[in-house]
Formats: structure tokens, sequence, C-alpha cells
């Protein structure tokens, strides 16, 4: 059975895994754009350190061990309904596996879509029960490329709230109009704006993301030390990739019976 599905359009390539539907590679000219670490599992025994895993339905630690970290999105094979040159669309329906971590019935489509130097990801996520109302968070947890994160800045964060897991999760207020990483950072910002501008990525050139229906930002690099905690990254992987992560991860969405909620994120190589 099919592993992965490649995307061609033009001067832009991308690389979708099944697993997971996780984009691993995203070039432009040949020039490499998301980060995967050498280390990372592909083989479907884990989720995949790097490219744009998908979490879903909760961020982070959701209760006890038996619930995957991240949910369960990006550690399941999605189906492949539609592929053409520059697109393709996978579904994650539930299944036994997943109402015994979560009760809930659902599909999500996603289609990835490349086009010049952008990289859409679209996914709708539907509730098909008659009666239940169904609670969900959502992000895109895209690592992308840089050649050293420590000359990076992230813009449109300052005066907003954020949540710093580094410093037990207390609540700051970001007063830098440009975020640079210096250290581990982890950082969950809240009613952020639809755009954010990544300067010096690969090449140095901007990344900017554009986001709809997704709210938040996390910002999160392990930097040295933790790094070393991680059996799925090389000691220096954290120079070479910082995570921004557009999601709703803050406010849990729920949508109710019938009903479907779209959440988009573009990046484009300015
Ligand atoms: O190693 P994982 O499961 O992909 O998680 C990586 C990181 O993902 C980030 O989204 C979290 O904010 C971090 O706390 C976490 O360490």
């Amino acid at each position: 059975t099919e592993q992965i599905v490649n995307l061609k359009n033009g001067d832009a390539e991308a690389t979708i895994y099944l697993h997971g539907a996780t984009v691993t590679s995203w070039k432009i000219k040949g020039n490499e754009q998301l980060f995967v670490s050498e280390a990372s599992k592909l083989d479907g025994s884990s989720h995949i350190m790097g490219g744009v895993p998908i979490v879903f339905p909760k961020f982070a630690d959701w209760g006890g061990p038996d619930r995957p970290f991240h949910g369960f999105a990006r550690i399941t094979r999605w189906s492949l309904k539609n592929k053409s040159d520059n697109s393709a669309t996978f579904e994650l329906v539930d299944s036994e596996l997943t109402r015994s971590y979560w009760n809930y019935q659902f599909k999500l489509e996603y289609t990835v879509n490349i086009d010049g130097n952008a990289l859409r990801s679209c996914l709708s996520i539907q509730n098909p029960s008659k009666s239940e109302n169904m609670p969900f968070e959502i992000l895109y947890h895209t690592f992308i490329r840089v050649p050293d994160v420590r000359n990076i800045t992230i813009s449109g964060l300052k005066g907003l709230k954020y949540n710093d897991k580094t410093r037990n999760f207390d609540e700051f207020v970001e007063n830098r109009d440009l975020v640079q990483i210096q250290g581990m950072t982890d950082s969950v910002y809240r009613s952020t704006p639809d755009v954010h501008l990544i300067t010096n990525a690969v090449g140095g050139k901007t990344i900017e993301l554009k986001k709809s229906g997704l709210p938040d930002l996390v910002v999160w690099n392990p930097w040295s030390e933790a790094s070393k905690t991680f059996t799925d990254l090389k000691p220096y992987d954290w120079k070479d990739y910082v995570c921004t992560e557009a999601g709703s991860v803050v406010k849990q969405i729920v949508i109710g019976p019938g009903q479907n909620y779209v959440a988009t994120q573009i990046l484009t190589v300015l």
C-alpha cells in the first residue's frame, strides 16, 4: 500500500505521508522549507517529528498515558480521497480505536495544495452525529526550517497574552515587537492576528503564515538541553527549526450535530 503522496506544480513540490496526513517536505525551486528530524520515525510506529503534523482532537496532555499526547490524528493512517498534480485530499473518520480515546463520531477532510510560493492546508472538521455536540481542539504543528533559529523573528505577538510552559504555564504579556528565540521556548499565545511573518528562514527569506479559524499561535523550540530528552530529535536539530503552530487550543471549539468547522493555514515564501 501507498505510504506517501507527491505533489508538483511548476517550481513547487510537496510530500505528504498518509501516516498522520503529515506534510514532510515542501520545496520551492528545490529549497526545502520544512524541517523533519533525521531521528524521526517514518514507519508509522510514532508521530513524525517534523513537517506539519495535525493535532486533533486535543492539544498536549489530555488525561493519562492512555490518550496519545497531541491527539490521535497525527498517529493514524488517513485515506487518500482525491489527488491531482498539485493537490491531494485526505480523510479520517472515527473508528473503534479513536472512539476508545474519544467517544465521538467525526469526519476530517484535509486538502493540501501547492501553488507558486504557497502551501495551503485546509481542514474541514465535521460532526456527523444527529444529537451530540462535538468539542475539540485543532492545531497545525508546523516545523519551519531555518538556517539558525537564533536569527529568526516572529511578528504580530506584541501586547498579547500567552502562557509560558517553561515557567509553570504562568500567564505573561508579550512586550516584544518581534519575538526572537533565545532559549527554550514553549509559549501559547492567544487570539493572535491572522498573519505572522517569520524572518530569516531558508535562504534568508521571510515566510508568511496566514491562518483562519485558528485563533492561537504556539511557539516552540526545545533549545539544547531539553532536546536531549526527545528520542526523535538529534542533539543539534533545535538550531534548524522553529515551530509556529496555528491552532485553536486555548478554548475548545464546539460544533453542533451536522455542523462543520474549517481551519486553514497558508504558508507563503515571500
Ligand atoms: O514531541 P511532541 O509530542 O511532538 O511535542 C512537542 C512539543 O509540541 C508543542 O506543541 C508543545 O507546546 C510542547 O510542549 C511539546 O514539547
